[in-house]
């Protein structure tokens, strides 16, 4: 695998980041490179602890880094004003999170809407409101559950629940998904399907999907994983496209010597 992306969609370069506590530096990411490319299916894998959600939330500019750069489709977008960012976030990618962060109190359709929601004025929202739930219930359609559209979290499976989180993430047409151990709270069964679909929205709507993930078998997925350890990239494989990317795993085919303990370079 070349350790250089053409044309990455989106890319971190040299990223640090400590947390301090009681004025004690914790260092938890310590130089990060790594660059995700355009209309793939990426994982960024490793333990608990390894500084995944980390890098997560400064590639989504939920948070910044101490140093370094990230950028996405061309534009570096860390050192954006906040307005800047907040557009990046709600209209160039998607996130969706373990633990998929609905509202209890809304039905799915409401779920799905809530960004469009939040992001318009009162009037701004009841002029477009046809349209907008027209695209959350093609939305809800596409992630299969369009007849739930009525029922509340608490009446949906986790499955379901992360599907209306998918819905919700669809809804602003991202370029990229980043998916924050998308399966971590379902079931092996469940966990499935809801790969699949990412798989999907990856072959046939051309969604790049970025997923993080701790379980190995979950990165063996994704077209070109990135294993992370105590806050560097130490590692990076492709993975052979099976013949059904949809229902089989993929064999790694490509840098099968076990994680250096050096850094790895992947910009
Ligand atoms: N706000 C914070 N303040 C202090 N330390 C933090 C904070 N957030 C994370 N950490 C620490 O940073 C390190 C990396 O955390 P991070 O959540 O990025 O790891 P991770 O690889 O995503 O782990 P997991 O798979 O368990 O979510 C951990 O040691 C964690 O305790």
């Amino acid at each position: 695998m070349s350790s250089t992306l053409t044309n990455p969609i989106l890319q971190a370069r040299g990223i640090r980041k400590s947390y301090y506590k009681n004025h004690i530096e914790l260092p938890v990411l310590r130089g990060v490179d790594v660059a995700f490319a355009r209309g793939e299916m990426s994982a960024l894998v490793g333990r608990s602890g390894s500084g995944k959600s980390t890098l997560m939330h400064l590639l989504a500019t939920l948070d910044q880094p101490d140093e370094g750069e990230v950028w996405f489709d061309g534009q570096r977008v860390d050192n954006l004003p906040r307005r800047g960012r907040d557009q990046y976030r709600n209209r160039e990618i998607g996130i969706i999170f373990q633990f998929y962060h609905l509202l209890p109190e809304l039905s799915a359709l409401e779920n799905v809407l809530a960004p469009a929601m939040i992001s318009r004025s009162v009037l701004g929202y009841f002029r477009q409101r046809k349209s907008l739930t027209a695209r959350a219930e093609a939305m809800l359609d596409r992630v299969g559950l369009l007849d739930r559209k009525t029922h509340k979290p608490s009446e949906m499976s986790g499955g379901e629940m992360q599907r209306v989180a998918i819905a919700r993430s669809l809804m602003s047409e991202p370029k990229l998904l980043l998916a924050d151990e998308p399966t971590g709270n379902l079931d092996t069964e469940t966990g499935e399907s809801i790969l699949q679909l990412l798989r999907q929205l990856n072959t046939e709507d051309g969604l790049t999907v970025v997923m993080i993930t701790h379980d190995d078998t979950i990165a063996e997925r994704a077209d070109r994983c990135y294993r992370m350890q105590d806050g560097l990239l130490v590692d990076r494989f492709t993975n052979e496209p099976s013949q059904d990317a949809a229902t089989s795993p993929s064999a790694r085919t490509s840098d099968q010597s076990p994680a250096p303990s050096r850094a790895v370079s992947a910009a």
